[in-house]
């Protein structure tokens, strides 16, 4: 577990040597969600949540705090295992016996915190991955973080020390490092918390420019609807521990569902008067 949440929590679905990874390859997954049930203690957290994420497209599941959205982004990278219910990658349930699959399934998941080492480079927390699995060459890896900086607007910060960087550079040094395994899926746990508005549309732009290189999987869990409703290609609304209403931002806008209506209007209220 440690090891995992040092990369930012990075890890294959069903296979273990990582060292085998084929970094050249990255498709987006589809994820389906069955009938999966969650409790703690006496609380039911998750009741019967049913969710198909399509491969390739950036999913956003949004909601008012303690709904359940974090503990539902848990099970999908298996840190959390559900009491009943499945959760499938491409088909494959990713729960109970092991199972194998001839493709590896990467997933990366870029934290609230950002979970950076302060002690470490920028390019060494983008590097941390591909050094300890030794996926490739130094020279390669080299390039790789490169690269990767390049794709989130941070070309030529290699050098640059973490604690000394702002919230949303550290969030796109956090982005960089999930990136530099190539994974096919990528899960964002509240990316806009703690940003300013400015720095929030330029992630927005940062996430949506990566979605023009890469094929993959995106996944996010925010508050924050105007980012969910800019990004995002569909968004599910979270409630009481269900989904209550799943679409497009446009869909989501026009829903009469009164808890939807309910979440859109504290969230979009206006000026007081006006
Ligand atoms: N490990 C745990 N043990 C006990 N209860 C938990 C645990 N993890 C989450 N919960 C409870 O599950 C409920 C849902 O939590 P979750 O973090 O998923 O909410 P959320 O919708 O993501 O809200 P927030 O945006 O505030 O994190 C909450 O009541 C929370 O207290």
């Amino acid at each position: 577990m440690f090891a995992k949440l040092m990369h930012g929590l990075a890890g294959s679905f069903f296979h273990e040597d990582e060292s085998s990874a084929n970094l050249l390859e990255t498709r987006g997954v589809d994820i389906k969600v069955e009938a999966l049930n969650k409790y703690f203690g006496e609380t039911h957290v998750l009741k019967d949540i049913n969710l198909e994420i399509r491969a390739g497209e950036t999913f956003s599941i949004i909601g008012p705090s303690g709904t359940g959205k974090s503990v539902l982004l848990k099970h999908i990278v298996k840190l959390e295992s559900p009491d009943s219910g499945q959760i499938f990658v491409d088909g494959i349930p990713i729960f109970g016996e092991k199972k194998t699959s001839a493709r590896d399934y990467r997933y990366s998941m870029v934290f609230q915190s950002s979970a950076l080492f302060n002690s470490l480079t920028v390019g060494e927390n983008v590097g941390l991955w591909l050094r300890e699995k030794r996926v490739c060459k130094e020279q390669r890896i080299r390039e790789i973080i490169r690269e990767k900086l390049d794709m989130v607007g941070l070309a030529g910060k290699e050098d640059l020390k973490t604690s000394e960087l702002s919230g949303g550079m550290k969030k796109r040094v956090a982005i960089a490092r999930s990136l530099a395994m190539n994974p096919d899926l990528i899960l964002y746990d509240e990316p806009t918390a703690e940003l300013d508005p400015v720095t929030t549309d330029e992630l927005a732009n940062t996430i949506l420019k990566l979605k023009e290189t890469t094929r993959n999987t995106t996944v996010i869990v925010t508050h924050d609807l105007n980012f969910a409703l800019y990004i995002s290609d569909r968004i599910a609304m979270m409630h009481g521990g269900t989904i209550v209403e799943v679409g497009t931002p446009a869909e989501i806008k026009r829903s009469q569902n009164p808890i939807v209506r309910g979440f859109i209007y504290t969230t979009t209220k206006g000026i007081r008067g006006e």
